[in-house]
């Protein structure tokens, strides 16, 4: 699952360390050559420079300025470059040179601006690719420049560490926008529950149907299937044969119907009989079709249903981010359900969704049978990403 994305996230880690410890690198070579021209250099100023690199005065100054900061961001502290500047060649490869190879010789690697430009654009690129939606991309590549660039200056950390950090950080927040406990939120509402299926065909709609009803059996609450589909033939049919599979009830009018009235009268048969939940699945026309919106609108009005859902494929990428987007706009949703994540190496519909409509991710489908449902929880699929589940 998402293979192809998680490659792309490992390269950006490689890439940062290679860039960050080449720096540094050079940065402790500087320094040799700045070791010996301060050898010549006036009294004074070698005073100055050596608060910078020693530990012990650092720490001896740390109430006025903390020592770290001392140590980790010469870039901050015009001054410091500028003794570097007076004590000889060693600013010829930067500022920061000094406290670069400072930090360097006691195991820590700061990262720069300048370090993480490639990276980053090629960070860029790679969430590009993987149909990661361009505001989601821009928010992840800001937060990992803000966490990189930022305080963590100043910690002891390697690079690889801090690009996780940073990596960990930037999805898990783009990622779990509007989470909520879907479990808690059926336990705690009013039965019978109502959730209306919306997306378009081919998805895997009526699939996730019959695994939600699952689902929900295997935590104790029963359901009836509701047909709202009433536009496409053999809509009935392949929602019966789930029902049959699973032993559930279900409500079809003939083709054609009204499909507000399909799914209130999956209500009625829900409070008349104690069934808890009622899954209503609805046509799965072209998002830009008004009627199917209109259609959207009016189950809306009259079954008032306590969750909308919206199903479409991992697969789908960018399309099904937009989709997601359009039937919000139509019917406000509650979450989505994202299907055929196990044949997705992209995760750019994952990564993408719940950012850009505000309501989270709930549930993956992770292949064809009705066990294949998974809740979601940005926090493993991170770590998943980022390889820290192996
Ligand atoms: N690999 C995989 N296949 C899935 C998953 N969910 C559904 N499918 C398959 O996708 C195909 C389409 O699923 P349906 O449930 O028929 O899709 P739908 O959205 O209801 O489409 P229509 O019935 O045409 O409206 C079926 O072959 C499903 O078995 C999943 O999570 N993983």
């Amino acid at each position: 699952m998402f293979d192809g994305l998680k490659d792309k996230l490992n390269s950006f880690r490689e890439d940062v360390e290679e860039t960050a410890e080449e720096a540094a690198d050079d940065a402790d070579e500087s320094a040799d050559d700045a070791d010996e021209s301060t050898a010549s250099a006036n009294a004074a100023e070698t005073e100055t420079e050596s608060v910078a690199v020693d530990d012990t005065d650092a720490d001896d100054s740390a109430a006025a300025t903390p020592s770290e900061t001392d140590v980790t961001t010469p870039s901050s502290d015009e001054s410091d470059g500028d003794d570097a500047d007076d004590s000889g060649d060693a600013s010829s490869s930067g500022p920061g040179t000094l406290k670069r190879a400072a930090a360097f010789a006691t195991g820590k690697v700061i990262i720069e601006e300048d370090d993480l430009e490639d990276p980053l654009w090629e960070l860029e690129m790679a969430l590009l690719e993987s149909d990661v939606e361009m505001s989601v991309a821009e928010e992840i590549l800001e937060t990992v420049e803000e966490t990189m660039i930022g305080e963590t200056r100043k910690q002891v950390e390697t690079t690889g560490e801090l690009v996780e950090r940073a990596l960990h950080d930037a999805l898990v927040d783009v990622i779990s926008v509007g989470q909520f406990d879907f479990d808690e939120r059926i336990a705690a509402a009013d039965k019978p529950i109502t959730i209306v299926f919306t997306g378009v065909n081919g998805v895997g709609k009526t699939t996730s149907i019959a695994k939600l009803s699952e689902y929900l059996a295997d935590r104790g609450y029963s359901s009836v299937l509701a047909n709202g589909d009433t536009y496409r033939a053999g809509a009935n049919e392949q929602l019966q044969q789930h029902a049959e599979n699973l032993d559930r009830k279900i409500i079809t009018h003939e083709q054609g119907g009204d499909p507000a009235a399909v799914i209130y009268d999956g209500v009625e048969y829900a409070e008349a009989n104690g069934v808890d939940v009622v899954l209503g699945d609805t046509a799965g026309r072209l998002h830009t079709s008004d009627d199917l919106m209109s259609q959207l609108e009016k189950i809306d009005r009259v079954v008032d249903p306590d969750m909308t859902l919206f199903v479409d494929e991992a697969v789908a990428g960018q399309d099904a981010v937009m989709r997601a987007q359009e039937f919000n706009d139509a019917a406000a949703i509650d979450g989505t359900i994202l299907t055929k994540a196990d044949v997705d190496a992209s995760g750019g519909a994952a990564i993408s969704i719940a950012y850009v409509t505000g309501k989270p991710i709930l549930f993956l489908g992770t292949g064809q049978g009705y066990e294949h449902i998974e809740p979601f929880e940005p926090e493993e699929l991170v770590d998943q990403l980022l390889g820290n589940d192996e």
